[in-house]
């Protein structure tokens, strides 16, 4: 594929606790596989998907980051240049989850103010130990604005609508903003029959 061979290209950047499960949720998504005896991401990691949605081919730049308080400096400075951020936490760590509004001010400070981000409650395969009510993690977020979603990197459980329903918000946004920017030019895609707003199922 040439590097023109594409219709979007976004970046998304995976933030949130050690041990969460960010890379399994990465390597689930681009690979299809949930990874034995993963460890610890050491600083930054990326890999990439193109996908196809509704005709158009839209390649997500993925950036996966330590979550261990000493890489916090590195993986910061990927923040800026990010379209969509995912926040992580596990439903079986209550820790992960008190964690989140330390990371929703590092959001604050190191992101864009356009990034849209989604929060994530992985590791629904083990309820029996969860730790974090889907309630209380849907009223967080509801609070700060956020899409919420929960998943399982090991069952496979949401994992690829996560990635696709972000996708799609992005494609939106991005369609949203040529309209502001120039409303006279003719939007890239017209004339082709898309319902992109169709496969947004955030909420
Ligand atoms: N049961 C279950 N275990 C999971 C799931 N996702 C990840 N894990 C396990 O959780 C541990 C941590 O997963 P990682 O993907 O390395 O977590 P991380 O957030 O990338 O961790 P750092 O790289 O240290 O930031 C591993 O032992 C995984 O096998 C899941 O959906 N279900």
């Amino acid at each position: 594929m040439s590097m023109e061979d594409y219709d979007f290209l976004f970046k998304i950047v995976l933030i949130g606790n050690a041990g969460v499960g960010k890379t399994c949720l990465v390597r689930r998504f681009t690979q299809g596989l949930f990874p034995p005896g993963q460890g610890a991401t050491i600083g930054v990691d990326f890999m990439i998907k193109t996908v196809e949605i509704n005709g158009e081919k839209v390649k997500l730049q993925i950036w996966d980051t330590a979550g261990q308080e000493r890489f916090r400096s590195i993986t910061q400075s990927y923040y800026r240049s990010a379209n969509a951020l995912i926040l992580t936490y596990d439903i079986t760590c209550e820790e992960s989850f008190r964690c989140l509004p330390e990371w929703l001010r590092e959001i604050e400070q190191y992101a864009s103010n356009k990034v849209i981000t989604v929060l994530v409650g992985n590791k629904i395969d083990l309820a029996e130990r969860r730790e974090v009510s889907q309630q209380r993690a849907e009223e967080f977020s509801e609070a700060q604005d956020m899409y919420y979603l929960e998943t399982s990197a090991k069952e496979s459980d949401n994992v690829e609508k996560l990635f696709l329903d972000l996708a799609c918000r992005l494609i939106s946004e991005a369609r949203q903003n040529t309209l502001v920017n120039n409303v006279s030019s003719p939007l890239p895609g017209e004339g082709k029959s898309i319902s992109y707003l169709t496969c947004c199922n955030f909420n």
